[in-house]
């Protein structure tokens, strides 16, 4: 091809065409926003479950539980008509995300920093 592709005809986008688009990105936007924040409550919710289980000395990973929500969300997901390819996918990399934040904790709990704000411990002599 000798011209390059700009994203938009040469004639400028069909109003009515724009219009819809626009119209449709903003609902886009508006799920979006939606998803950030429901992100950002569960990663909350997380971070207490990665805080009790480093106090109880508990795993940071529970397959079993993960095996169930794993088949919960695939069958909302077919109901909901989403690839529950998909659904599964997007879960385990939350979850992935999730098990770190609770290694962090675990680490941190046993090694103290917790103590000192979040702040790296500093060694004692000789560590
Ligand atoms: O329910 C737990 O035990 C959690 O730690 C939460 C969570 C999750 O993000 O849903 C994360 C890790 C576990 O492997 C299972 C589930």
């Amino acid at each position: 091809m000798t011209t390059s592709n700009t994203g938009s005809p040469a004639g400028g986008i069909d109003p009515a065409v724009q219009e819809e688009l626009t119209r449709l990105r903003d609902s886009i936007d508006n799920i979006d926003a939606a998803v950030v924040h429901m992100l950002a409550e569960r990663f909350k919710c997380t971070q207490q479950v990665g805080r009790l289980k480093a106090e109880h000395r508990l795993p940071p990973a529970d397959p079993a539980r993960e095996a169930r929500q794993i088949a919960r969300l695939r069958a909302l997901a077919e109901d909901a008509k989403l690839d529950p390819a998909f659904a599964e996918k997007f879960l385990n990399f939350i979850v992935a995300e999730v098990i770190r934040h609770h290694e962090r904790i675990a680490d941190d709990t046993l090694n103290g920093s917790a103590r000192t704000g979040g702040r790296p411990r500093t060694p004692a002599p000789g560590e």
